[in-house]
């Protein structure tokens, strides 16, 4: 068991780790103000993801735009104020925007992943899984993935609705280190600066007060959703995840590239210090469907030096789950050592219980990785 967590591939979390970064661009910035995509913006935000990215961070977009190109390819038609029209508009402009962006990183031989992403494939636990292990290869590819919501099919249920609170997800799913929330205005104000010209701008904030929520008005215009209340929504969801937030304009020259380098810009929101118990209440939000029993090597693996669980330490397998689902992993008197997600069903578990990671592609006909339980979804009792 020892000699096998010498061997897993598992991404490791070191100083030495790259900075990831999930930057969202909002319509306003992309288009400039005007109707349409403002390719030579989007060519100078192009360029500074490349460098980023070239210089080896982890870059991942959220794109907003679709419904604006799809309304301005179509020629900016009269429609009924439907859902429906909506969702025709971004089924339209979902594929101008991608291409947009493929075409311009294409000039640096860079490539991007397109990812439409749901409130539900975020919330249930096994999809949240599998869209965390594609953007993890696309990742681990050194492909920028660019995300977007699925808004041609999704209906209002199961919508994130707005593309900030979208972000904060994905920062969580990529365990981002920062995300920024470009816009079009400076940041966070203490009141809408379209309204009252002698507002001021909120440089840094700790603690997301309902002072702070009461300040934060609606879109300044049709094209963007939400305006800064679903920033600061979505920027005390990311902050409690340990994922610094940013709110910073999308128009200002080098913005991203100076962030990345540490330049104070806009309005950024601390992690507060409790932010990993935080995250792991939300991962661990649910009751346990299973039991692992594993042997003396996994529990000193997990309780003293904080790795993952690996097939090989696992004993026996109890009850029925699906990947993503919780349980709980026990030593072989029967305590309580760990809560974890596993990254394999029930079934698959009881398969490679037992034996080297290196074997389970040929046991089960595909691998979901080398680790049964990853540390990182797991939280160890004290
Ligand atoms: N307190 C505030 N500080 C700054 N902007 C605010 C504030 N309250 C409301 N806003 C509005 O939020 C808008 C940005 O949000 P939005 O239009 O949704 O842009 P984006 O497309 O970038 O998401 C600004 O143009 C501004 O009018
Ligand atoms: N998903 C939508 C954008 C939703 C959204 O939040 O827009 P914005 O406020 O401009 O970031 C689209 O692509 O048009």
């Amino acid at each position: 068991m020892m000699d096998n967590q010498h061997k897993t591939s598992e991404p490791q979390k070191t100083t030495e780790t790259p900075k990831t970064i999930v930057v969202k661009f909002g319509t306003s910035t992309l288009t400039q103000g005007t109707p349409k995509l403002n390719r030579a913006h989007m060519i100078s935000i192009v360029k500074q993801i490349t460098d980023l990215h070239n210089a080896g961070f982890r870059m991942v977009i959220v794109t907003s735009g679709a419904m604006a190109a799809g309304r301005n390819y179509l020629g900016h038609p009269q429609l009924p104020p439907t859902i429906a029209s909506k969702q025709m508009l971004a089924a339209v402009g979902q594929s101008q925007l991608i291409q947009t962006w493929e075409k311009l990183f294409d000039v640096y031989d860079i490539r991007i992943g397109q990812i439409l992403l749901t409130r539900a494939d975020i919330e249930d636990r096994e999809r949240f899984l599998n869209a965390r292990d594609t953007l993890q290869a696309l990742l681990d590819n050194r492909i920028i993935p660019v995300i977007n919501e699925n808004d041609a099919v999704a209906t209002a249920e199961i919508k994130v609705g707005d593309n900030d609170n979208l972000s904060a997800l994905a920062a969580i799913l990529v365990q981002a280190d920062q995300l920024y929330l470009l816009t079009d205005q400076q940041g966070l104000f203490d009141s809408d600066p379209r309204k009252n010209p002698a507002a001021k701008l909120i440089p840094v904030v700790e603690q997301i007060t309902d002072h702070i929520r009461s300040i934060a008005g609606g879109s300044g215009t049709n094209l963007g959703t939400g305006g800064m209340s679903t920033k600061i929504n979505a920027a005390d969801v990311a902050t409690r995840s340990g994922v610094e937030t940013i709110i910073a304009p999308g128009d200002r020259l080098n913005v991203i590239f100076d962030l990345a380098h540490g330049e104070s810009i806009g309005t950024k929101f601390t992690v507060p210090s409790a932010h990993l118990e935080s995250r792991k209440q939300w991962l661990f939000a649910a009751p346990s469907a299973g039991v692992l029993i594993v042997d003396d090597g996994a529990v000193n693996a997990i309780t003293v030096q904080h790795k993952s669980l690996l097939p090989a330490g696992i004993i026996a397998v109890e009850g029925r789950f699906s990947r993503g689902e919780v349980v709980k992993i026990c030593s072989q008197d029967g305590s309580q050592i760990a809560l974890g997600m596993p990254r394999y069903n029930s079934d698959a578990l009881a398969r490679i219980k037992g034996k080297k990671s290196t074997d389970i592609e040929s046991i089960l006909g595909y691998e979901y990785g080398a680790v049964a339980v990853h540390r990182d979804d797991m939280i160890v009792k004290k």
